[in-house]
């Protein structure tokens, strides 16, 4: 069996890469290593390898991002076996798919290898794409967008501090952020609702940097949970959000959860979207998106 290693120097606000420099001292195996150059890039590296004969085993090192587009390169590629070093800053991929913390448990695991066939979200508007993890509309794409966009978050990484990035933005959006009109076809049902802050579909519980915030979702069900936020003034919000780590903010009347098959979501004004918590442009009026387990399933490495 191969070991491929993916490298995202970005992730962890470029702690990766330096993360990585440290770790392959310790790797006493024989192995491949990529680092990426591009936004995308860890797609390419995996598709060639989906397109090769070989079994390999491809460890991304990175966050979100990165194991979204090694995952979502290895549906259907039955050869493939993935897996993470967890390198980025939120790392929601490492707390429910299989991830090693150092060489030797990598080492342990080639001895006796297998795959765990597993659950990918898709979601179609004018193209498709595959998330690992969750992808929705509203607030927290909001904050995402307005990060990444700013000349602070580049400010703060250089001195170690892009966590506070996301706090103020999360503070700034509470204020400027408009909430939406949203409709939800579920279970050939339609829901209407307003005043909506975020509409996020998950195939896992996590999102967000650990926040917990579709408890009963499995990877391993071929369903996707669906949970809206709305009708919340401004400052329960943050309450809200204080509730949402231990996954007790369902028991808030303002949070309503589906879990089904496929659910169809068309707003009533442009929306920031997000996949896996990286942007994903605007979720516009005149097109509807639509969530579904994928058929393509992939493979990660079986601990
Ligand atoms: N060389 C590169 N230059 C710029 N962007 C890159 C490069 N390589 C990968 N990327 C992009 O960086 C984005 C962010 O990476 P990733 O999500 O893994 O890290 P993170 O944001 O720190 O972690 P998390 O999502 O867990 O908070 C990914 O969407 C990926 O496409």
């Amino acid at each position: 069996m191969k070991i491929i290693f993916i490298i995202n120097p970005q992730a962890g606000n470029g702690a990766a890469l330096l993360k990585w420099h440290k770790f392959a001292k310790t790797i006493d195996f024989s192995h491949e290593a990529f680092i990426t150059e591009f936004s995308g890039h860890a797609f390419q590296l995996v598709s060639q390898l989906a397109a090769q004969p070989d079994k390999s085993l491809v460890i991304g090192f990175g966050g979100d991002g990165t194991m979204r587009e090694i995952a979502a390169a290895a549906a259907s590629a039955g050869h493939l076996i993935i897996a993470s070093v967890p390198a980025g800053s939120g790392n929601d991929f490492a707390r429910t798919f299989s991830c090693f913390s150092n060489a030797q448990e990598i080492q342990r695991y080639i001895e006796s290898p297998a795959g765990l066939a597993t659950d990918i979200g898709q979601v179609t508007g004018t193209t498709e794409q595959l998330f690992a993890s969750s992808s929705g509309i509203g607030f927290d794409a909001a904050v995402a967008q307005a990060v990444n966009h700013s000349r602070m978050k580049r400010w703060l990484n250089k001195i170690r501090l892009g966590k506070l990035a996301y706090l103020i933005f999360v503070i700034k959006t509470l204020f400027t952020f408009q909430k939406f009109q949203l409709t939800v076809e579920a279970n050939e049902a339609v829901h209407h609702f307003d005043d909506v802050w975020l509409a996020t579909v998950s195939n896992q519980p996590y999102f967000g940097g650990g926040m917990k915030i579709s408890p009963c979702s499995s990877v391993h069900d071929g369903l996707l949970e669906l949970t809206v936020v709305h009708g919340l003034p401004r400052l329960k919000l943050l309450a809200v959000f204080g509730t949402v780590f231990s996954g007790s903010h369902t028991n808030f009347s303002e949070v309503v959860q589906f879990s089904e098959k496929r659910f169809v979501l068309a707003v009533d004004r442009p929306v920031p979207r997000h996949m896996d918590g990286d942007e994903a442009g605007m979720a516009s009026v005149k097109e509807e998106l639509e969530f579904r387990a994928s058929a393509k399933q992939w493979q990660q490495a079986k601990l």
